[in-house]
């Protein structure tokens, strides 16, 4: 069965991404365009993400997720390299109720992350179900081409 799209005021919740490498920051590029600040847990982060937390949109706790920290979170994303610390969160995350992004188990994700044309008020979200991102991706691009020739 597909899944139902969402639209969801994100404006008042707490958001969490735990990790901040290269998939973080796609995500938080998307997520910049629906909110005001993400709270990023990671040793690391990549250089993207070091200018996110320059401007303000990024507040960054320099360390590894240990169990404990979604508290006070409202919506969770996982995007490290590490699938046991990812499932630790997704396990956590389930506990708490909150609604989970994974970013390497699809099966872990309560919601998927789309592929987002946006232009002013006109959101588009595209997911394939889990099933094909190269098909996600592209058909992305061509709404983009096609409608607006916006073309990232
Ligand atoms: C739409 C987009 C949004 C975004 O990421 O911003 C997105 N994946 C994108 C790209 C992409 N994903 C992957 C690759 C590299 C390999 C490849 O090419 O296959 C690339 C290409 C790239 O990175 O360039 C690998 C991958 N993806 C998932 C798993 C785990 C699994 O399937 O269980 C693994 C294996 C990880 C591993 O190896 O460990 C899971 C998910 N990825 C989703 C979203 C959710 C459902 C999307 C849908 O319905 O189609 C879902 C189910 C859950 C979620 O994460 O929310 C973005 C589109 C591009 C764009 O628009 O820019
Ligand atoms: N869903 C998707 O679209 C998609 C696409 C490609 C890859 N992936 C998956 O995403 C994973 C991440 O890819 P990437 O390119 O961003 O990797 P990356 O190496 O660029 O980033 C990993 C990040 O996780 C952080 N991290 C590691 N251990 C941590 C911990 N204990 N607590 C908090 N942060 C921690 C690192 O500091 C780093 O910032 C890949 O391993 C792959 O499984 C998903």
């Amino acid at each position: 069965m597909s899944y139902f799209p969402l639209y969801i005021d994100m404006q008042d919740l707490q958001l969490i991404m735990v990790g901040g490498g290269n998939i973080a920051l796609r995500r938080l590029r998307t997520l910049k365009m629906f909110h005001d600040q993400v709270t990023v847990i990671s040793p690391l982060v990549c250089s993207g993400i070091e200018d996110m937390i320059c401007s303000g949109f990024v507040q960054w706790i320099q360390r590894s997720y240990v169990p404990g920290d979604l508290n006070g979170f409202d919506m969770v994303f996982a995007a490290t390299d590490s699938r046991a610390v990812n499932h630790a969160v997704f396990q956590e995350a389930r506990k708490a109720g909150l609604p989970v992004n994974i970013c390497d188990c699809k099966e872990e994700c309560s919601f998927y992350f789309p592929s987002v044309i946006k232009n002013g008020d006109i959101v588009i979200g595209v997911t394939s179900g889990g099933t094909d991102h190269k098909k996600t991706k592209q058909t992305a691009d061509r709404i983009r081409s096609m409608i607006w020739n916006q073309k990232d």
